[in-house]
């Protein structure tokens, strides 16, 4: 089948890698010329495991071309469209100007009865506004397909689904004929993800606003959960337990599982910290009070991770943070990927440097980005360099390379052999043998137990 993928971005470019790996004719189209003459060329514009190979093969194969003329989207049975959907710069709302602009650009090149099918996270009524577009067109097929895939594993993530979620018009009931054929843009759908159907898939069909909705709650739920366990590690903190140990109890519990409960900085990122607030501005504009205060809980829940781990770098530094030589392990918003939108390291480095702190920042993979985004900080590409004559190295991006640092070694480079392990990942009893100092996030490790719950209940 022929299909086209608007927006070839950490979604996109996998979504059209992937659809040529299972045989299909793809053309990916987006307006960055850039990032176009990378991907046209089998080299990933970002670095994501396993995408390089896959833009290789689709290249030898012929099956996968890249273009930033919407004409080259011409004849294809079904369009995707990938294109962002931020945060608007004056609110907490989604901006929805990529994908109007999108859809205006595709209208002249949609065949006869052709289906357009959205896999961006956008706000519910989404779909309904866009059809407003295409009204002109009552041949096209609308639906939506939203995306769960995780950056750093979104290949495997893309072939092998969880689930397959299908917002179609006029819901389940509609999109099947009496003898349970599906239909319209259902049976489309169905055709483009026949292999992963056959292998067992999960396909839910819904309409469009459950479709829309259902991602959203997906990713309010998984930052609830990673909320949920920071406010759970403030209380470890303030009564001595420790939230690892919490945690991995918790965990065994099938009903609550232990996948999105990991304590520590908190979550970043191009999806949840956009997504929970895009959710709080819908359930503010449909009046439900409750959704709204709830995200406004889990974002704030999240913030004040950022604020604790400056906090704990200022204790670590006899509460002068001025003039001090700290090293940052990691400027991903998590490991491997290169994407530093929301980076809680980042922020929490930007902080550090404003306190007046000389902050060394180094990563595996996302420094390039970081230094365009932040020229103010230093960068170091080497961990070994950046660890060179530092009094305090925070870990805040957990990547395999820092987790299996020797604590011997890196004490021979720095100046004070203070850690603070923001991720909650570190053997720290293994760094204290060599003299470490080693405090974390709601593990109390090292930290004189001061009354805090003295001083609260003491009348
Ligand atoms: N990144 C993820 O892991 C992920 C996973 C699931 C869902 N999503 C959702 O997918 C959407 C895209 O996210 P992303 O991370 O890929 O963003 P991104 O910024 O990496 O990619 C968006 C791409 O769209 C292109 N674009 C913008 N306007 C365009 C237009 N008018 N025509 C063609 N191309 C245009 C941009 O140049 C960019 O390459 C968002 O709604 C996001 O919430 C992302
Ligand atoms: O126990 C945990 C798990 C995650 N995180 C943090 O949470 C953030 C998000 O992690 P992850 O979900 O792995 O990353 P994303 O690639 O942003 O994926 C999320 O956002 C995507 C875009 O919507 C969705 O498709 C995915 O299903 C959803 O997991 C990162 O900063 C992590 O460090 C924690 O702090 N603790």
């Amino acid at each position: 089948m022929k299909i086209s993928v608007i927006g070839c971005g950490y979604l996109g470019a996998v979504h059209a890698a992937t659809l040529a790996s299972m045989g299909h004719t793809v053309v990916g189209i987006d307006v960055d010329p850039g990032k176009v003459e990378r991907l046209a060329g089998g080299d990933a514009p970002f670095f994501e495991p396993g995408l390089d190979e896959l833009l290789r093969d689709g290249r030898a194969t012929g099956r996968l071309t890249f273009s930033t003329d919407f004409a080259a989207a011409a004849g294809a049975r079904i369009h995707f469209l990938c294109v962002g959907t931020p945060q608007s710069k004056t609110s907490d709302g989604a901006d929805l100007s990529y994908l109007v602009s999108a859809t205006e650009s595709l209208l002249p090149h949609l065949s006869r009865g052709a289906a357009v099918v959205g896999k961006s996270t956008v706000p519910v009524g989404t779909v309904d506004m866009l059809g407003g577009i295409l009204a002109g067109r009552p041949d096209v097929l609308l639906g939506w397909n939203p995306e769960f895939l995780r950056q750093g594993t979104a290949v495997k993530d893309t072939l092998v689904p969880d689930r397959l979620v299908y917002g179609a018009p006029g819901g389940r009931d509609a999109a099947f004929e009496p003898d349970g054929t599906p239909r319209g843009v259902t049976a489309v759908l169905d055709a483009v993800y026949e292999p992963l159907l056959c292998a067992g898939i999960p396909r839910l069909v819904c309409n469009s606003a459950t479709a829309e909705l259902i991602k959203s709650a997906s990713n309010a739920y998984l930052a609830t959960k990673v909320s949920f366990i920071n406010a759970m590690s403030e209380l470890c903190d303030a009564s001595g337990a420790d939230v690892r140990e919490l945690s991995e109890a918790m965990g065994l519990d099938p009903r609550i599982g232990n996948r999105y409960l990991h304590a520590g900085l908190g979550f970043g990122g191009g999806c949840l910290p956009k997504d929970i607030r895009s959710l709080k501005t819908q359930a503010a504009m449909l009046g439900v009070e409750s959704a709204k205060d709830w995200m406004g809980l889990v974002d704030s829940v999240n913030a004040g991770q950022r604020l604790r781990t400056v906090e704990l770098a200022r204790e670590l530094c006899e509460g002068h943070l001025a003039g001090r030589t700290v090293t940052v392990l990691g400027a991903a918003f998590k490991p491997d990927t290169d994407d530093i939108r929301d980076s809680p390291a980042l922020d929490v480095a930007l902080r550090l440097a404003a306190a007046g702190a000389h902050v060394t920042v180094t990563d595996p993979k996302a420094i390039n980005n970081a230094w365009m985004r932040y020229p103010q900080l230093r960068f170091e590409p080497s961990s070994a360099r950046a660890l060179e004559g530092a009094e305090l190295v925070l870990l805040l991006t957990e990547w395999n390379e820092y987790r299996s640092l020797s604590p011997a070694a890196a004490g021979q480079l720095v100046r004070r052999r203070t850690l603070l392990d923001a991720r909650n990942v570190l053997d720290a009893a293994a760094w204290e043998a060599v003299g470490w100092t080693v405090r974390g996030l709601g593990t109390n490790a090292g930290a004189p137990l001061v009354g805090p719950v003295e001083a609260k209940y003491a009348h």
